[in-house]
């Protein structure tokens, strides 16, 4: 799914270039986490020229004639604008599908209840499954190594011999590793290092594909109902689609998300419905190949993108998050959020963002 067979190729194509466009540079010893599913490397950068970046906001504004390429898609039973570009079929853009307190909802569910087991995370493969992540957080808790006491008497009565060496990961009061020796890990770090989780039928990825033996929860009815809405305009007519697995992908200020095709799933006129949640960013949409120029678009808090069809086959990616310098770009979710008691949320969404993509599997 991620990255080119041959990356001093990869280097070189119209996509690659875009990346290195608009990334953030940052200085050398400021060393950002490399979220890549397939990695950008630095350059000298700077404020990069945003202005042939498509804002499909000032066009809603607008409300006047369209740029060459660009389409307004009506269709029947969904009352709300929505834009295509005539040269890419299967691609469509719903500015503003959510309001803020929608987006405040559904951000609190990927940081809440999304990573919470048997859904994995990235952080699942080093510490096994963790429960109630934010809560810790919140709590200022720290993970630290125990030996599991449940495995090991297991493993007795099978007769398995000795002490067993299992080990498990628990949230522990940080006062109470004052003197330890244990490695202990803040669970705002954690936070910080949550990079994907996935929901229902679950991804491997080092397999790339769905590992159906995997214990799952089905998409919950919410968010499967918002899917199955907001996926009518990119529908094949008379067909409803079927939400079966998700992508939460978390992006602190300095990540991104390298050019890549989702082929994993069986049948590519069903759409992928995927969610803004935060900051803005760039969204690029590619080519069949990496060799085609993407078009670069803002992808904005409660915009909703769906790719099906041919769209599917195309390339895209995230090599830019707007944080920090554009906050008034979130002030509304900012003041909605500062309304609640949820100043971990409130700090975590000013400097990052949250995509949802939704999917039908087979
Ligand atoms: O973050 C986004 O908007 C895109 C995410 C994506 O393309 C993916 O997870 O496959
Ligand atoms: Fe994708």
């Amino acid at each position: 799914m991620y990255g080119a067979s041959d990356p001093t190729a990869a280097e070189r194509t119209a996509f690659r270039c875009a990346e290195k466009q608009y990334k953030l540079y940052k200085p050398l010893n400021l060393k950002g986490r490399s979220r890549s599913r397939s990695k950008l490397s630095g350059g000298e950068g700077g404020g990069a020229d945003l202005s042939a970046v498509v804002d499909f906001h000032v066009l809603l504004a607008a409300d006047g004639e369209l740029p060459a390429g660009i389409g307004r898609h009506d269709c029947v039973g969904f009352d709300r604008p929505v834009f295509c570009f005539l040269d890419r079929p299967g691609f469509y853009f719903i500015p503003g599908a959510l309001s803020t307190e929608e987006q405040c909802c559904w951000i609190r569910e990927s940081l809440k209840t999304f990573p919470q087991p048997p859904n994995r995370t990235n952080l699942t493969a080093i510490y096994g499954s963790i429960s109630d992540l934010l809560i810790a957080a919140k709590n200022k808790k720290v993970l630290v190594e125990a030996e599991n006491p449940d495995i090991q008497e297991r493993n007795e009565q099978n007769n398995c011999g000795g002490k067993t060496k299992s080990k498990y990961f628990k949230f522990v009061d940080s006062e109470s590793q004052k003197g330890e020796e244990h490695r202990s890990t803040a669970a705002t770090t954690l936070m910080r290092k949550l990079r994907w989780s996935t929901l229902g039928l679950q991804f491997d990825w080092s397999k790339r594909n769905y590992d159906v033996s995997l214990p799952h929860n089905k998409i919950p009815d919410a968010l499967a109902g918002l899917a199955k809405k907001m996926a009518i305009p990119a529908m094949p007519s008379g067909e409803e689609f079927k939400p079966e697995a998700a992508i939460v992908n978390y992006y602190g200020p300095s990540d991104m998300l390298g050019g890549h095709v989702d082929d994993m799933e069986a049948d590519w006129t069903k759409p992928i419905v995927s969610i803004s949640l935060g900051c803005k960013c760039i969204f690029l949409l590619g080519g069949k190949t990496r060799d085609e120029v993407p078009t670069a678009m803002f992808l904005r808090s409660g915009d909703i993108v769906l790719m099906a069809g041919e769209a599917r086959e195309r390339f895209h990616g995230v090599p830019r998050i707007f944080a920090e310098s554009d906050q008034q770009e979130i002030s509304a979710l900012i003041s909605q959020l500062s309304s609640g008691d949820d100043d971990f949320i409130l700090d975590y969404i000013k400097n990052s963002r949250i995509n949802i993509n939704i999917r039908q599997v087979y």
